[in-house]
C-alpha cells in the first residue's frame, strides 16, 4: 500500500487522493480519501502525509484536486495556500509548482504532470536504493562483508515517499542483500517518526533494528557501534547544506567525531539551488504542544513554552556524500570532507 496515490472515483469521474494517515502509525493502518485542497492541507500540517519526497506528490496531486474542484482563478488560489502549508520541504513548493504550470492547459493536463511525478519518484527511490547501497559497498567494503549496522533519524522509508523511500531505501538494500547486522532508529522526538514509523516499516521488512532516544546516538557512535549514517533531506541548498529532522546536524557532529561517514539520500528534486546557503532555509518551528504533551499528558508546569524547530541545517562540509536518483558525490575514500571536498560540493551543485 502507497503513502500517497490518486485514485478516479466512480462518483461523475472525479479523482481523489489516498493517503495513509501516519499519526495513527503503528496502532493501525487507515487510509484516508482526500477530495479537497483543504482537506490536504489540513493533512499535511498535522504530518498525515509527510516526507519531502511525498509532499512533493502531494502538492502537485493537490493542483489536481483544486483543478477538477474549481475554475483556473479559484484552483490557482487554493494551490498557492497549499503551497505553503509546510515552509522547509522544498519538494511541496516545487510539485505544486510542476503542476501548475499545467493549469491552464486543463484538469487532465495537470493530472498528468502529478501521475508522473509520482512515477518518477518510485524510479528514482530505486535509483538511490542500488547507489547508496554501492557508496557503502566502496566506502566500507569489509564492514559490508561482516554485516553493517547502520544508524538512522525521522522517517525516510515508503511512507515519506510513494515506494521505498530515501535513506531508508537504502537500508532496505543493504538488508536484502543481506549485509545489514543492525539499524539503530533514532526515536525522533516530538513526534517519533522513528520509533513509530521506522520501526513499524524495519519491522514489516523483517529488517534487524533498535530504537534509541535521540541523545544516545552520538554516545553509540563514539563507541564504535555505527558504521555509517544515513539520513534523508527537506532540503539541499546550492551548496551542498541540508536541512533534515531536527537532530540531524548533531549526528553529522557526531559521525565526524567517530570518523564515520555521514550520508545523505534525497532526491533531486531537493535540491533547492535557488537557496544559496542553508542558513536561509526557513526551518518550521511547530509551537510548544507537540513538546510538552506526550501521549496526552502535559509533562511541564503551566506556562512553559517551548522553542520547536521541526529541522536543523547540517553544513555541507559535515555531508561526507549526498546520493541522489542521479548521482553521488564522493569524498576521498580515507576522509571526511575537506575543505577541497566541500569546495567540490559547493561547485558541483552551484549550477
Ligand atoms: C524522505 S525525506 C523525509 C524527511 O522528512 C521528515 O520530516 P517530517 O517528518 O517533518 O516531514 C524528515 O526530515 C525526513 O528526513
Amino acid at each position: 500500500m502507497r503513502a500517497i496515490d490518486w485514485f478516479q472515483s466512480d462518483q461523475g469521474g472525479l479523482g481523489y487522493i489516498s493517503l495513509i494517515d501516519q499519526t495513527l502509525l503503528p496502532d493501525a493502518l487507515t487510509t484516508l480519501q482526500i477530495r479537497t485542497v483543504d482537506e490536504l492541507i489540513e493533512c499535511i500540517q498535522r504530518l498525515a502525509v509527510r516526507g519531502a519526497p511525498a509532499l512533493g506528490v502531494a502538492g502537485a496531486m493537490g493542483v489536481a484536486l483544486a483543478a477538477q474542484n474549481g475554475n483556473t482563478v479559484t484552483a490557482r488560489a487554493d494551490a498557492l495556500r497549499l503551497r505553503v502549508s509546510r515552509p522547509t520541504a522544498v519538494n511541496l513548493a516545487w510539485g505544486v509548482d510542476q503542476a501548475l504550470e499545467a493549469l491552464e492547459r486543463g484538469t487532465q493536463a495537470v493530472l498528468t504532470v502529478a501521475l508522473s511525478i509520482r512515477d518518477q519518484d518510485v524510479i528514482g527511490s530505486h535509483a538511490m536504493a542500488k547507489r547508496g547501497y554501492e557508496l557503502l559497498a566502496d566506502l566500507l567494503p569489509e564492514k559490508m562483508a561482516s554485516g553493517l549496522n547502520l544508524l538512522t533519524i525521522c522517517n525516510t522509508g515508503a511512507l515519506a515517499a510513494v515506494e521505498r523511500g530515501t535513506a531508508l531505501g537504502v537500508i532496505e538494500e543493504v538488508f536484502l542483500r543481506g549485509n545489514l547486522k543492525n539499524v539503530f532508529a533514532c526515536e525522533t522526538r516530538p513526534l517519533f517518526q522513528g520509533a513509530r514509523l521506522t520501526a513499524w516499516e524495519l519491522s514489516n521488512m523483517g529488517a534487524p533494528h533498535q530504537t534509541i532516544v535521540d541523545s544516545a546516538a552520538n554516545f553509540l557512535m563514539a563507541q564504535g557501534r555505527v558504521d555509517a549514517v544515513l539520513v534523508g533531506a527537506d532540503r539541499i541548498t546550492a551548496n551542498g547544506d541540508t536541512a533534515n529532522k531536527i537532530g540531524t546536524f548533531s549526528l553529522a557532529l557526531g559521525a565526524q567525531f567517530a570518523g564515520i561517514p555521514f550520508i545523505v539520500v534525497a532526491p533531486e528534486t531537493t535540491i533547492d539551488c535557488e537557496t544559496a546557503t542553508g542558513d536561509l532555509i526557513d526551518i518550521e518551528d511547530r509551537g510548544t504542544e507537540e513538546v510538552v504533551v506526550i501521549n496526552g499528558k502535559v509533562m511541564s508546569p503551566a506556562g512553559t513554552t517551548s522553542v520547536n524547530p521541526a529541522f536543523d541545517v547540517t553544513p555541507a562540509r559535515l555531508i561526507s556524500a549526498i546520493v541522489t536518483d542521479q548521482r553521488a558525490i564522493r569524498p576521498a575514500l580515507n576522509e571526511l570532507p575537506s575543505d577541497e571536498v566541500a569546495n567540490e560540493m559547493t561547485a558541483t551543485f552551484r549550477f
